[in-house]
This record gives structure tokens, sequence and C-alpha cells, in this order.
């Protein structure tokens, strides 16, 4: 238990004022640093050692370019600088980032931390195959003046793709043949991203180093670019990670600030504490949330074994905690928001860190430090890091489903259990009613488990409120971790975790029908054939939904499917979680 009088509260040096507090686990933390620094840990990462994860280099002697992106970026800065101007010298005024996961989630950090500085562009993020949110976003662009970056490392993600042909069909029908002016790419070389690049005559393209995978690439063109539109000082940012690098280069572990949160995220995990839970202040910050779960989610959730983010839940009481939470707060210099908060959590012995920082440009060692972590809690956790092996099983359903529609004009799917009220509920769940479902479905979760809510819907406000509102119901009736992601974007972060880790999750996925649709046009009519069906934009939202329920049941998960006429529909299901609540007072 938490005393004051022992040595537990530790004040870290990361960033002035910095603490942390291991709970009762200091014996293993001490004996988990010595070995690292007996093993030259640090060092073996340096020299690029695959070993330090497994005994072949595959997927990993390439995938760590992040190691010397920070330093290597710095010479790009001038050239950086310069498309920034050229953009605002023409009249671009909007940058819109067309990408999923490792390639969308550090720009939407860096345009809702930073926002927009005067005379430089403002930077949209569109990862949601919705045709609602398309639609909501494409009215806010005044497509005239706006830059689209098309963004993916592989230059294959479907996603990705069907964004560029969208937008790039609309400015053609605009522009004409001038269209592939309003287009840069950045992307791997060699990729088939560059090549589409090439024919279409695009303003420019980035050719990314292939050795910095997409959730370690933060600090490479993938965040930098639209950085540099947003007016964000690279050099500053760069400075930082390249001082952090310093930071993290000793073989001392207790002194080095990767290997003390790699332990932090990794040793505890292994002692049953496996649910990272995240708060940020100020708000904005939890943007830098949505990457990071990224990265713990896709690089640790994988050979049965995790860390599970949690990334959107409120703070709770302390004894409403199970015993399987680390909690980690981010916040800046002032904030007082969580003191009494974490006094009370140490008191209930739960492992507590809080990172302070002194302004925003701290993320760039942000960036660094928790990339170093993350691979190095892999190291402790005995598995690859960098590679994310179950992705694909949600990709070839999807395939799967998508070409069936193609061949029939429409989408194979399970019969309903039952419809209640504009919600129709799928799965194999005893009962014949919303709340018999609902009950049998929470039933499900056991003690140091977690229920993963899972909405194929447009990321609205007022529908994330409606979700916060029903993830907490479910906190509170089942006493375990609650998570929330919008799909399809989950599906490259979390979505890993959810198939490859020990299978403690079950998943409530909502999908909504929706009031607009459009077609993904084909870029080559000369390939178009009238006699196929088209996708449209929902048709693929839904075979993406109903190809990760299928992938789930395949790993062995317990899914319950819910689809929603309208997103307001979700009210019926708050309701029953209301009642459900109830009952068990
Ligand atoms: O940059 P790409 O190749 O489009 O990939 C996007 C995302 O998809 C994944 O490959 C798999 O989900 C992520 O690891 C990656 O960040």
């Amino acid at each position: 238990m938490y005393n004051q009088g022992q040595k537990v509260v530790v004040v870290m040096w990361l960033y002035p004022f910095s603490e942390i507090y291991w709970g009762n686990f200091e014996r293993q933390v001490k004996s988990r640093f010595q070995r690292m620094q007996q093993e030259q840990v640090v060092s073996r990462l340096f020299a690029k050692d695959y070993t330090l994860w497994k005994p072949s280099p595959e997927e990993i002697t390439n995938r760590l370019g992040w190691l010397d992106s920070p330093e290597q970026m710095k010479k790009e800065i001038k050239t950086l600088k310069a498309f920034a101007e050229e953009l605002q010298k023409e009249g671009f005024r909007v940058a819109c980032l067309l990408g999923m996961g490792g390639s969308s989630l550090a720009p939407e950090m860096f345009s809702k931390v930073f926002g927009k500085t005067e005379g430089f562009l403002d930077l949209l993020v569109l990862d949601s195959t919705d045709p609602d949110w398309i639609t909501y976003l494409e009215n806010k662009l005044p497509c005239e003046n706006t830059m689209f970056i098309v963004s993916t490392k592989s230059g294959t993600t479907a996603e990705t793709l069907a964004f560029f042909r969208y937008f790039f069909h609309k400015l053609s029908q605009l522009k004409g043949k001038e269209a592939g002016r309003h287009f840069v790419a950045i992307t791997d070389p060699g990729s088939p991203l560059e090549e589409i690049a090439s024919r279409r005559l695009f303003r420019k393209t980035f050719l990314n180093n292939p050795d910095i995978g997409g959730r370690y690439s933060a600090l490479s063109f993938f965040g930098l670019v639209p950085a540099s539109l947003l007016g964000i000082d690279l050099g500053k940012l760069l400075d930082k990670a390249i001082l952090m690098r310093e930071f993290c280069s000793s073989d001392n572990s207790e002194c080095n600030p990767a290997v003390v949160l790699a332990t932090y995220l990794g040793e505890l995990a292994l002692l049953g504490r496996d649910k990272a839970t995240f708060f940020f202040d100020p708000p904005s910050l939890s943007s830098f949330g949505d990457w990071i779960e990224q990265l713990i989610a896709e690089s640790t959730g994988k050979e049965g074994k995790g860390i599970l983010p949690v990334v959107t839940e409120k703070p709770l009481k302390p004894e409403d905690y199970g015993s399987d939470r680390t909690f980690i707060f981010i916040e800046d210099m002032e904030s007082s928001l969580f003191r009494d908060f974490k006094e009370d959590l140490r008191r209930n012995g739960h492992p507590v860190l809080s990172l302070k920082i002194e302004d925003f440009y701290d993320v760039g060692g942000l960036f660094f430090v928790w990339e170093m972590a993350v691979a190095l809690a892999g190291h402790i956790l005995q598995i690859n890091p960098f590679d994310q092996p179950n992705v694909e099983s949600t990709k070839a359903f999807t395939r799967a489903l998508i070409s069936d529609y193609v061949k029939e004009g429409k989408l194979s799917q399970e019969k309903p259990l039952f419809e209640e009220d504009g919600v129709s509920v799928f799965g194999n769940w005893p009962g014949s009613n919303c709340k018999e479902v609902m009950r049998n479905f929470v039933k499900e979760v056991n003690t140091g488990g977690y229920i993963a809510v899972q909405a194929f819907m447009a990321p609205f406000e007022n529908t994330k409120r409606e979700l916060e509102e029903i993830a907490l119901l479910l906190q509170k009736i089942s006493k375990v971790a609650v998570t929330i992601g919008f799909g399809p974007r989950f599906l490259h972060s979390t979505g890993q975790l959810h198939k490859g880790d020990a299978g403690k999750g079950i998943f409530l996925q909502f999908l909504t029908e929706n009031q607009n649709d459009m077609v993904i046009p084909e870029l080559d009519t000369e390939n178009c054939s009238s006699a196929v069906n088209r996708l449209t934009f929902s048709v693929l939202k839904k075979a993406q939904a109903l190809g990760d329920r299928e992938a789930l049941r395949e790993a062995g998960r317990k899914v319950l499917g819910i689809q929603l006429e309208r997103a307001e529909d979700l009210l019926t299901v708050k309701e029953v979680l209301h009642a459900l609540l109830a009952e068990g007072r």
C-alpha cells in the first residue's frame, strides 16, 4: 500500500516534476532494470540487434529506421519549408490528409494540438469510410484551394486509395488535367502509389525511408510534411526528439527514460497489470492518446500477449478499477486537474506515472521515448513489436465479401437474432430481446478482461458522447476496462490486439445505415465494366464491419453485432444498459 514515508514516489528527470509510483512492484522492477543493464539491451537496440526480439531478422532489421529519423529529417527541413511556402503562395488554404493508422494519427495529433499557424494551411484528416462523414468533411473543404495528401507506406491500403480515387475524380471534373497539382504523395520507394503519383502528375512525391514502419513514422515525412504545412517549427520539434534520443542512449536502466517506461509497460503487464490507462490535460493532448493507442496495441497485441491501451475512459473511483491497471498521465506543467485522483489511485495501490511537459513541442521527445519504450516492452514480452500478423485476416474476409458483392449486387450476411426499436441484433447469443442478450453479453467478460466497443459509424461529436456514455455504463456493470474505437480506423490500431492477444476481450460492434452514399470511382474508365455492381463507401464500410466480425470469430472471440438504422438508435442500447445497471444495485 501507498505510504509516503517509504521510498515510493520517484521524481524523474524525464521531464521536470514527472513522477512515478510503482506500487508493490519495486522488487520486480529493480530486477528487470538490472537484467536489462547486464544484457546491454539499449546498446544492442541502437546497434539494431534483432535478437533482442526474435532469432530471425525478418520484419525487424528493416523496421528500425525511426532510431535515426530525427537526425536525418533535419536535413529535409529546407525542402519541407519550401514546399509549404509554395502552397501558401499559390493560394492553398487547406490540406486534407487521406490515410489510415500510422499514416494519419500523428498528423491528426499535430492538427489538434498545435492547430493552424497564421498564414499557413489548415489540416483535416480523413480516415473513415463512412459516407456521411466523408460528405460532412467534403462540405468543409474549399476544393479549389485544397491540397490532398495521399499518405500510405505500402501504397496499397484500400481505404486510402478509395479516398484518393473519390477526390481525384472530383478534382478532375473541376480542373481537368491539372487535377494532379492538388495532390501530394507520401509513400515508400517503389510502392504502387509512387507509380500512380507519377502517372497522375502529382505536384510532389515524398519517398520515405522504407525502414520505418507506419506506427513509428511520426518523425519522418509521414508526420513532418503535414506538420510543416501547419506551420510547426520542425527544427524545434526534431531537436526535442534528438535530445530525448540522447537521454535514452544509456545502458544505466534507472536513468534511461525509455527503459523506465518500457519496464512500466512490459514488466507490469507480465505481472498482470496489462491495461495501460491514459489521461491527458489539456484535453487536446488526447489526440496524442490516439497515436499512442496504435503504437502500443499494434506493437504488443500478438502471439497471445498484449498491453491494452485505454485512452477514452473518464476517471472513476479507484476502487472501481481492477488490479489489471496501470495509470499514465500526460499533463502540462501547470495542470493540477488530476492531483487528487492520482493520490487516490496510489493510496489504492495502483501504479501511477505522470509525465509533465513544458510546451507542446515536447511531443517531439514524447514520440521518440514512447517508440523506444514500446519497442523495449516488446523485448520484455518477447514478441516482435514491428509486425502486425493479425491485421490481414479482416482484410481477407472483407475482400471476399466485396468480391461477392461485385458479382451478386448484395453483401451476404447472417440473419439477425431479432429486431427491436430500430436495432437488429446479430451473433450466437441466448435471449430474445436486447436486455436479455446484453445481460448475457456482459456476463461473458471475466475479471481482468475488457470490452471493446467498435463503432462503424460517422465519428460525429454527439455520437462520440453517446458511445462514451455506453462505455461508462458497461464499465460500471462489468467492472472491466472498456475501450471505444471507430471503424474502420481502429482496424489499423487496436484491431491487431483484439485478434492477437490472449483473448481477454469481448466485442460490441455497432454498424449504422447511412443517409448518403457515393460510388468509389474507378480512375481508368476503360477498365470499368458496366456489368459489375459498383462499390460504394457504405458497402465498403459494411464489408469491413462484417469482415472484422468474421475475423474475430475465427480467432475465437465473442462478438455481439448491433445494426442501427440511425446513430440516434444508440439510445435504445443506452436505456437497456441503464436498466441492467439498476438491476445490479
Ligand atoms: O501506411 P499504410 O501502408 O497505408 O498502412 C496504414 C496502416 O495499416 C497498417 O499497416 C495495418 O493496420 C498499420 O500498421 C499502418 O499504420
